[in-house]
């Protein structure tokens, strides 16, 4: 049986660590599949999100249609606000974290779109920044991402220094957890 820890800083409920096994979406999204598409792997946590299309830097990737609130914080949940949290119910779960992303996954426009730094190509490996979400994180990871600039453990934005995180698009969410950080330590 699941047990789960609650949080009582804000009442949300951690899950279980996982195994790595998503369970399918009961959502269809045809726009989405048009765009996005999965290379699922037997391996725990080894499949990933790919892109179909090619796209400027800065553009509309997709519309997040799907969501349900959750309670439960678990490795595929995302923080959209400071106390609230949901499940993407769609292939954008897939999505992995990347330290040099070619996403970002806007919370409070419900919107995916390109990185406003370099356009997107046909066939790459789709990543979001996870810590631009998530300001704590139920199970860390060490990344693969392969990017020089690779941070390593993949945390929650709390566990990570100002300095690294200026460097990426973050939610205003994480941005004012981050502002308020800093204050408390001036
Ligand atoms: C929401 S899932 C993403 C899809 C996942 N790769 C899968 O096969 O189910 C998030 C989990 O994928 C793994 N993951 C995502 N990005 C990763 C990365 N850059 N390096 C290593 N593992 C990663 C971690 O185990 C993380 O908890």
């Amino acid at each position: 049986m699941a047990t789960t820890l609650v949080d009582s800083r804000n009442g949300v409920a951690h899950g279980d660590k996982s195994n790595g096994s998503i369970a399918p979406s009961k959502s269809t999204d045809k726009d989405l599949s048009s765009v996005l598409g999965v290379h699922k792997s037997p391996d725990a946590f080894g499949s990933y999100a790919f892109s179909k299309v090619s796209l400027p830097a800065g553009s509309f990737f997709a519309r997040i249609t799907n969501p349900i609130p959750t309670s439960t914080i678990a490795y595929t949940s995302v923080q959209v606000s400071r106390d609230k949290h949901i499940e993407l119910n769609s292939d954008l779960v897939y999505t992995n974290h990347s330290c040099d992303p070619n996403l970002e996954y806007d919370m409070e426009r419900f919107e995916v779109r390109v990185g406003k730094d370099r356009d997107l190509r046909k066939g790459e490996k789709l990543g979001f920044f996870y810590p631009s979400t998530e300001w704590e994180m139920v199970q860390p990871f060490e990344c693969n991402c392969g990017s020089e600039r690779c941070i390593g453990l993949v945390e929650g934005a709390n566990k990570i220094d100002s300095e690294t995180l200026r460097g990426y698009w973050l939610n205003r969410h994480i941005a004012e957890l981050v502002a308020e950080r800093e204050r408390s330590r001036s």
